[in-house]
């Protein structure tokens, strides 16, 4: 029987690093965490255990923080670029890397209505993040959200599915629809005003959120991504992640009262989990398949 080693990688996993960067009196802090992994060369470390082609992951970390150090960050699929680049470039058994960056927000603290040169706050568990592929010369930039959390408190209804011995929901016309969103997109391209783009795309799912009447949380999932890829040029496919986070009509028969869509039971689990793609037809699915490589598929 002949046994072979399959596709792999290496690297560190969540480095965390915080930068900050003085403008006089003026800081400007960035949060992020910093994952690199590197492909390439790497069969003698696996069969025999000849570590003559591993680049340490120690290194990899010590990296992060030098290069932290020698160029500002600047945006994190800048940042990740470089260092991707850098690893596929610096050593010759290495033909790939992989970095995921998150960037944790921090809010100023408001003091006497203006906000503080050098306090912050930790702002909500909403984060940005990015997943870069260098594959030889070539790059592919995933960017996204994590956690953004949103409710309607009306504007969405869900009726029409299949009834068999075993299904007790009610119909309804009116229902509170809430979701984390977690939204990722893939670029056709890997030099854009990163920044721009993300703060427009944002802004697209919340608007789109908030004003397309739903029918189904799959509904406004579709509407959510083909809204992005409508206004966005720059963006080849958005994939989506949204968990149901119901809220349950309270029965308040028991007490003698009615409940007239007011008092609800926000339940924690299970929830229904509601994902998927929503792509251009025009583009080579290659890219995508490399550029989403060992991501999770939503
Ligand atoms: O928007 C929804 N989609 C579903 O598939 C579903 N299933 C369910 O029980 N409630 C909902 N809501």
């Amino acid at each position: 029987m002949a046994i072979s080693l399959g596709p792999n990688q290496y690297g560190k996993a969540e480095v965390r690093l915080v930068t900050v960067e003085r403008e006089g009196p003026v800081h400007h802090l960035k949060d992020l965490t910093v994952s690199t992994s590197l492909r390439g060369r790497l069969e003698r470390t696996h069969l025999t255990g000849d570590n003559t082609d591993v680049v340490a992951t120690d290194t990899q970390k010590n990296t992060v923080y030098a290069f932290a150090k020698e160029k500002r960050v600047g945006e994190i699929e800048d940042f990740a670029l470089r260092l991707g680049r850098h690893f596929v470039g610096s050593f010759e058994q290495i033909n790939g890397a992989r970095v995921l960056i998150s960037e944790h927000g921090w809010d100023r603290i408001d003091v006497g209505g203006r906000p503080h040169d050098h306090a912050f706050s930790r702002a909500t568990g909403e984060q940005r993040t990015t997943a870069v592929t260098i594959q030889n010369d070539r790059a592919w930039v995933v960017s996204g959200l994590t956690d953004l959390v949103v409710l309607k408190s009306t504007g969405s209804e869900f009726h029409g599915f299949p009834r068999d011995r075993y299904t007790t929901l009610a119909e309804t016309d009116d229902r509170i629809l809430a979701t984390a969103v977690t939204a990722r997109w893939r670029y056709r391209s890997t030099e854009l005003d990163w920044s721009g783009s993300f703060t427009e795309i944002r802004r697209i799912l919340l608007e789109t959120f908030a004003t397309k009447h739903s029918l189904s949380l799959q509904q406004t999932l579709y509407a959510m991504g083909e809204a992005v890829l409508e206004a966005r040029d720059e963006v080849a496919e958005v994939r989506l992640s949204l968990p149901n986070k119901h809220h349950f009509l309270v029965d308040l028969g028991p007490f003698g009262l009615t409940n007239d869509n007011e008092v609800f039971y926000a339940a924690d689990r299970p929830y229904g989990l509601i994902e998927g793609t929503v792509l251009r037809d025009d583009e080579d699915p290659k890219d995508a398949e490399l550029a989403w490589y060992t991501l999770p598929a939503f």
